[in-house]
């Protein structure tokens, strides 16, 4: 289709999507990237540069990534006028391209747009977000052992309680639901009725069960010994507790398992290796405690939305933080990656901050078009960068004798490391 804005390469391939979800990628697939606000200007062009270094080093011109920009956040309403934050030919283009990265977008608190970052991950149908959490030797880490932290979220993206079903206190939309809750359904637990707001969490058998699916075959794939499903279910029984439901009754209908010792864990064989995958769950408070304590006992984890986005940021900070959390947004033939942080307004346009969680989503993204050499040459230069202590300030304040770098020295740092 022709698109207003954007300039489609003429010097670029698009990727297509085969009926079972495979890919087909040209050598220089067109790549759709949203910027970013604050942060974003800093490390999206970062980004590319390490792509692009590693691409060319693994298949010298034979291949490249054809970048296209693509708009949302503030840079869009610049070029598309004052109130468009998220053009729909944004995301036509992100359907039309399947597979694209994008900097980290601003959302105004308590008052507002709704987040930007959720609506594309809604209107794209990104429904797992998996956001993979290991250990780089010689990150500094508040934990005894951070080598023990090797785990893979992957956070249902699309319900609960960022379904954005809430109304401000006192709104008519507020009081109405509020009365009807009282007078209709018998709740009488609503403890002060008057200056309230409300909010409504949504969470289905569909939704969960195409999020475990996810988790389980990713287990399955990667031979992992474990699935856990984290959960507050004692508490949101019908919501949570159904979360948890649900995966067990999938793990056991679709992949076979079994109770373990007689329930509720269950076990299954993993079909392309033989070996066994133990389905748990744990309830999220002690969850949150485990993972400092006992991290080696979890390994792929499925969980509802708003414990994804704690969990994500709790367990980087046990291996370095966000500045080099990775992740990406999946959905059937749409995938698109993006850092687990923020826009961290404070250090915005000041070519400071560590770049490494967008590079390692762009890692991501590599694997995921087959270009596992591109991949590792990205992780090499990741680890030859740190390990030679020349990082960031977010590194280099807890690391002594490191070298402090700006967020495009790093890049050049990553690059340098590619052998
Ligand atoms: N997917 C997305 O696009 C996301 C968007 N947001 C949005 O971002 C905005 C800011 O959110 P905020 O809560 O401040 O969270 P941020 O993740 O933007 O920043 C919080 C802190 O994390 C550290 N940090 C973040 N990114 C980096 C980096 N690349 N390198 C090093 N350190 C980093 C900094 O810590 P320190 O101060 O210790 O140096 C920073 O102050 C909000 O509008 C929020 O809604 C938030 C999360 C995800
Ligand atoms: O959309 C936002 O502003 C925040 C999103 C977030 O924290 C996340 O995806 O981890
Ligand atoms: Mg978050």
């Amino acid at each position: 289709m022709g698109y207003e804005k954007i300039t489609v390469p003429a010097d670029g391939d698009r990727i297509t999507v085969n009926a079972d979800l495979s890919l087909n990628v040209p050598n220089h697939p067109i790549v759709p990237y949203i910027e970013g606000d604050g942060i974003g200007t800093d490390i999206t062009p970062v980004m590319k540069n390490v792509v692009d270094a590693a691409v060319r080093k693994a298949y010298s011109s034979k291949r490249s990534v054809t970048w296209m920009e693509v708009y949302c956040g503030e840079k869009a309403t610049r070029v598309y006028g004052p109130n468009t934050w998220l053009p729909a030919e944004t995301l036509e283009a992100m359907r039309e391209f399947p597979v694209s990265i994008k900097g980290p977008l601003t959302t105004p608190v308590g008052e507002g747009f709704r987040s930007l970052n959720v609506s594309l991950r809604q209107e794209l149908d990104l429904y797992a977000c998996v956001r993979p959490v290991r250990y780089f030797k010689g990150v500094p880490s508040p934990v005894s052992h951070p080598e023990l932290t090797d785990m893979v979220i992957f956070r249902e993206n699309s319900e609960d309680i960022y379904a954005g079903i809430e109304w401000q206190a006192d709104s008519p939309e507020a009081k109405k639901l509020i009365t009807f809750l009282r007078d209709e359904m018998g709740v009488r637990n609503i403890r002060f009725p008057e200056g309230c707001g409300i909010g409504v969490k949504p969470v289905s058998k569909e939704g969960t069960q195409r999020l475990v699916r996810k988790a389980i075959q990713f287990a399955i794939d990667n031979d992992k010994p474990s699935v856990t499903l984290v959960h507050k279910g004692n508490i949101m029984k019908y919501t949570e507790g159904a979360f948890k439901t649900w995966g067990y009754e999938l793990a056991a209908q679709r992949y076979g398992a079994t109770p373990l010792d007689g329930g509720p864990w269950h076990v299954m064989t993993n079909p392309q290796t033989g070996r066994e995958i133990v389905i748990k769950d744990v309830i999220a408070d002690a969850f949150l405690q485990q993972i400092l304590m006992r991290p080696d006992d979890y390994s792929v984890i499925a969980t509802l939305n708003l414990n994804g986005d704690y969990i994500s940021d709790a367990l980087a900070a046990e291996v370095g933080g966000i500045g080099i959390a990775p992740g990406a947004n999946m959905g059937g033939s749409v995938a698109n990656f993006e850092a687990t942080h923020g826009t961290a307004p404070k250090y915005a346009g000041q070519d400071k901050v560590n770049p490494g969680s967008l590079i390692l989503s762009a890692e991501m993204m590599l694997r995921h078009l087959g270009w596992f050499e591109a991949a590792d040459l990205v992780i090499r230069g990741m680890e030859g960068a740190i390990a030679s202590k020349t990082v960031t300030y977010d590194f280099e304040r807890l690391m002594p004798d490191a070298t402090l770098l700006k967020c495009s020295e790093f890049g050049d740092a990553v690059i340098a490391n590619m052998e």
